[in-house]
């Protein structure tokens, strides 16, 4: 069924015809939802794809690169590891090592680790070639320029090794000599001196031949048709799999704090979730006593939260790792001081079911009873928004916040919002919930702030401080950057319209929704696509006034739908299963499905108010263009109203055609950067809180009122709606006066005077 013919007014519209523009078939192929882009990657040059294609052994007249002579020696990969004394030998060593710290192990507890390794390679090592050997600094450096990663150790100088001369007030004569012997480092110097080149992850392969990943999770990740990693996953996969960074000072290597931020649709979840999940496989095999939550993944909506569950579950498919998803009334500490609260059964909760997730009311009926039966939650890696785990871990509010002392990975989903003061308390609650003295951080967004990166810092260090930790100079904090901060994705195309006023976004929308009336030039979209309203009572509003434009043969109003956070959480993941499944079309929402969500196949987004800030721009016109997929178009239209607030988003664009290189005409002119006013800082606060001023729902006085009739969502005009009220007005005034006739009649008859005569409408 084609959905775009489908949806135009008249379904005998011709593609290809005279309002067709000729090129409609290619764009047509070209387009996201038309399958999986061939290569997910956003950021690649030639060379450094030839060193990759050397690497993975695909270069068609390329030399395979050996592992050394060895080989032919007959010593095999693993002996070969074992007797070789370089970094990487260390590095596999180490990430199997308990030795965390100076505090930690002797050399036999190092032995012991190695021992153990040993025993979980051998219940599933492979014993793949590829990619094993080290590469040198100039590949190294060569794949991560190429694909726009930077990598960053953010820790102080000092803590590097980087000893700063004191800066002290020289005396007038020896001034020059000073400078000369003992110059600390200008800030160019200190970010090179701060700059890592870890190596790059070449294929999923690697993370079993090279990493010794989980044999199981190793299939599970080939199982979903992964080939080549995107630039989150070649850079941050090592990382956090034990990849050696060429500053740490004893050649020691342990898990790092680690802050990324990495385009939208870029891979993420799975960056994080295969180090988590491995981490458990390994544990549970170590120390097959300990078990509880090890791992809390927090995301700021429950429908990333159920997204990242179903995601979690198929990588720990058979691993015996279990991934659950928080409820309201889960327990999932055991209190002492607990009084069991006997009215609070969860499953009647609202809040239970909120993913699109086929196991999970299974996993309710089994796991979350009552609270009075309930056992604590038996889960390896429990995915929650940050209010239901402080809930949970405060008995709602009514105690002191419990301690979740297992834990070793907590990740920040969508960071820059869980720390923002919105959700920063109850996302701080919880990291300092847990106890674990190895707890590793990591937080990940495609947009992240200086605040969020000193938050960061100075909540590890405060948290080491109280939990009497000395920083151990082997575990590094470290930041990775996939192309330029905060920017969107440069596969998609971006349309910023001016449309005047509200009845002009209308009618913008309509064009897009009924093609056959555009010209050759207009923007074209073809569903499924997102609209993103402001708030919820326009998100409502614009759902009512496009219900009845797509016609009945096409599906008619069950086409398209409204999505926000007022309806029930059967309601939203109903909508959202009727949305990936093709039967929804076109979503109107809210910034509630802004980030995160994982729509894959979605052709565009219409920003029909624009969003409150650059970054949320950048989150809303990412829900296209997933995994690379070409051909997705973002529609952002503004008015008169808008016009302080769009030059952020004009740059976001500028930028993003700057990073794909386009050639030819910019959609963003000059002139108009030029043209357009800047935002105080406090003004972009406001905006950001509040949104335009004039579309927010709860303005009162009067001449807010007469705003609110200027951004009311309708093509009727103002003298349309006054004849309209006025009809309705005196319908009901023809009612009123017919229902008093009637029950004077029957008081004076003297019956039914015990008659209920139902609402009045
Ligand atoms: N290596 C890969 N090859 C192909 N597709 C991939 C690869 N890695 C992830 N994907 C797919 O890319 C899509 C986007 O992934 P994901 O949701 O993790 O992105 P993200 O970086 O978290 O985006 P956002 O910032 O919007 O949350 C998913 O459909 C996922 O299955």
């Amino acid at each position: 069924m084609d959905a775009f013919k489908l949806l135009t007014r008249s379904t005998k519209l011709k593609i290809g015809g005279a309002t067709t523009p000729s090129s409609t078939k290619s764009v047509t192929s070209r387009l996201p939802s038309t399958g999986k882009a061939e290569n997910p990657q956003l950021f690649r040059n030639p060379e450094a794809e030839k060193l990759l294609a050397e690497r993975t052994g695909k270069a068609k007249h390329g030399k395979k690169r050996k592992r050394g002579d060895d080989s032919q020696n007959g010593i095999s990969g693993r002996e070969k590891e074992d007797d070789d004394d370089d970094a990487a030998m260390d590095m596999n060593l180490d990430f199997f090592s308990t030795d965390k710290g100076p505090s930690g192990a002797t050399t036999t507890d190092k032995n012991q680790a190695t021992l153990k390794k040993h025993a979980f390679d051998a219940s599933g090592s492979d014993g793949g070639e590829e990619g094993e050997q080290s590469m040198d600094d100039v590949e190294r450096r060569t794949i991560l320029n190429s694909h726009k990663i930077k990598v960053t150790d953010l820790r102080d100088l000092e803590e590097i090794g980087i000893v700063q001369p004191e800066v002290k007030e020289p005396k007038k004569k020896k001034k020059k000599k000073l400078q000369q012997e003992a110059a600390p480092l200008n800030k160019k110097e200190q970010k090179k001196a701060r700059r890592l080149y870890p190596q790059p992850l070449v294929s999923f392969k690697e993370l079993r031949t090279r990493y010794k990943i989980s044999r199981r999770l190793s299939e599970n990740i080939a199982e979903q048709g992964f080939t080549l990693p995107t630039e989150v996953q070649l850079g941050s996969l090592p990382l956090l799999l034990g990849e050696s960074t060429s500053k740490t000072k004893s050649g020691e290597v342990t898990e790092p704090d680690l802050l990324v931020v990495a385009p939208t649709g870029s891979g993420k979840t799975l960056s994080f979730l295969i180090p988590v999940i491995n981490k458990i496989v390994r544990h549970h095999h170590e120390q097959q006593d300990e078990r509880g939550i090890f791992a809390i993944i927090v995301a700021p909506t429950k429908e990333l939260a159920g997204q990242i569950v179903n995601e979690g579950r198929k990588l720990a498919l058979g691993t015996g790792v279990k991934v659950t998803m928080m409820k309201k009334g889960m327990r999932v500490v055991e209190r002492e001081d607990e009084n069991v609260d006997q009215d609070t059964n969860p499953s009647d909760d609202d809040s239970v079911s909120s993913s699109d997730d086929d196991d999970e009311e299974e996993e309710d009926k089994t796991t979350v009873k009552t609270r009075r039966q309930a056992p604590v939650t038996k889960s390896d890696v429990l995915v929650t928004t940050p209010l239901l785990l402080v809930n949970a871990l405060s008995a709602n509010g009514t105690k002191s916040i419990a301690s979740l002392p297992l834990v070793r990975n907590l990740v920040l989903d969508e960071a820059d919002v869980l720390l923002d003061p919105l959700f920063r308390d109850q996302t701080l609650s919880i990291w300092r919930a847990c106890t674990h003295p190895e707890l590793r951080m990591s937080l990940w967004s495609a947009t992240m702030g200086s605040s969020i990166e000193d938050l960061f810092k100075s909540t590890i260090n405060e948290r080491r401080e109280s939990l009497s930790l000395t920083r151990n100079e082997s575990q590094p904090l470290i930041r990775l950057v996939v192309g330029l901060k905060d920017s969107a994705i440069p596969n998609i195309s971006h349309k910023l319209i001016y449309a005047a006023t509200e009845q002009g976004k209308l009618l913008g929308l309509r064009q897009l929704l009924h093609p056959a009336a555009a010209l050759p030039e207009d923007v074209r979209l073809r569903p499924p696509f997102l609209i993103f309203t402001q708030t919820i009572p326009r998100a409502v509003a614009l759902h009512s006034e496009l219900m009845y434009d797509i016609p009945a043969e096409a599906g008619g109003s069950s086409r398209i739908a409204v999505l926000h956070s007022d309806l029930s959480d059967t309601q939203r993941s109903e909508i959202m299963k009727g949305f990936r499944k093709g039967e929804i079309w076109i979503l109107v929402t809210t910034d509630l499905l802004a980030r995160g969500v994982d729509f894959r196949g979605i052709n565009g987004v219409v920003n029909y108010d624009i969003p409150n800030s650059a970054a949320a721009y950048v989150h809303r016109v990412g829900r296209t263009g997933r995994a690379g997929r070409e051909g997705g178009i973002a529609v952002t239209y503004y008015t008169k109203e808008d016009i302080p607030y769009v030059k952020s988003i004009a740059n976001v664009i500028d930028v993003s055609e700057k990073l794909r290189g386009k050639t030819g005409e910019k959609s963003i002119q000059k002139w108009l950067l030029d043209s357009l006013p800047d935002l105080s800082k406090k003004d972009k606060k406001e905006l950001k809180k509040h949104g335009v001023k004039a579309r927010q729902s709860a303005v009162k006085n009067v001449k807010d009122e007469k705003e609110q009739r200027l951004t009311r969502i309708s093509t009727k005009s103002g003298y349309e709606r006054r004849l309209e009220n006025k009809k309705k007005g005196a319908i009901m005034a023809s009612r009123n006066r017919k229902r008093r006739a009637q029950s004077a009649e029957h008081e004076r008859s003297g019956s039914g005077q015990d008659d209920w005569s139902g609402l009045e409408d």
